[in-house]
């Protein structure tokens, strides 16, 4: 692997996972006995475009996350008040960690099914020249935009709007500003758009869905791990 095509990918992992509700951090909840952040990771490795994985843990579990990645080439370290804070958190790492790094990718340890092809296909792309990519599929539903009671105001042309997924893939000066930039976003890319820097999309995979619902953790038991 050279260093050009090798990325350090960070794997935002500290939520509470409320909207699943499972009594646990969503990245220690088991799926056929495996955390999903330990499928995510495994996922991450095995496309074999990523040298090292940095992973921001709830606070109060760094601990038990160091031991579930134990044998991986994986840091862990404490994550943040929200996503941003806890990419903040392992970008800061992984610079400090890899000073010869250039390209960073950023993961939900929640698209714990993400295939390999959509790995590489992001890091190819920043491999290429583009400082920012993101995953992407097609809008297939009808989209409304509404008002604050809920009454629709009007219908985006949905052939103009993609769903963005993970690995996000960057040129890690470009991640490094947006980071510093003070904003908070629900995506990198979101971060990065504010700077001005044009992000570039890829094919993303419906497999690379994000487990955040009960019905999500539904399919990828008896789906998505099949394929794995
Ligand atoms: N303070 C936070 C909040 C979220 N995340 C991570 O960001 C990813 C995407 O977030 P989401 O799926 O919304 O997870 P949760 O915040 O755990 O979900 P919820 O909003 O239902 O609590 C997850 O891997 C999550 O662990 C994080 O590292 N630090
Ligand atoms: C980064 C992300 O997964 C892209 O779809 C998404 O924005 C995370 O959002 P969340 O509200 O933290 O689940």
């Amino acid at each position: 692997m050279t260093q050009l095509n090798s990325a350090v990918a960070l794997v935002p992992a500290a939520g509470r996972g409320e909207r699943l509700g499972y009594g646990m951090p969503k990245a220690l909840v088991p799926v056929r006995g495996v955390p999903l952040l330990v499928h995510a990771v495994r996922g991450l490795l095995d496309a074999g475009r990523v040298r090292h994985v940095v992973v921001a843990a709830p606070p109060d579990d760094v601990d038990a996350v160091s031991a579930l990645v134990g044998g991986l080439p994986v840091d862990v370290v404490p994550g943040g008040a929200d996503r941003t804070a806890s990419v903040g958190a392992a970008l800061r790492h992984a610079v400090a960690a890899f000073p010869d790094v250039r390209i960073v990718l950023v993961h939900d340890a929640a698209r714990a099914f993400t295939p390999p092809e959509v790995v590489g296909r992001v890091v190819d792309a920043v491999a290429a020249g583009s400082e920012a990519v993101v995953p992407v599929l097609p809008v297939t539903d009808t989209v409304k935009r509404v008002d604050a009671d809920g009454v629709v105001l009007d219908t985006p042309d949905r052939a103009a709007l993609r769903v963005v997924q993970t690995p996000q893939g960057f040129a890690v000066d470009t991640l490094v500003r947006a980071h510093g930039s003070g904003v908070s976003a629900t995506d990198d890319a979101g971060l990065v758009e504010k700077l001005g820097v044009p992000v570039a999309t890829v094919a993303g995979h419906p497999s690379a869905m994000k487990v955040t619902t009960p019905h999500d953790l539904a399919v990828a038991e008896k789906v998505l791990v099949e394929g794995l």
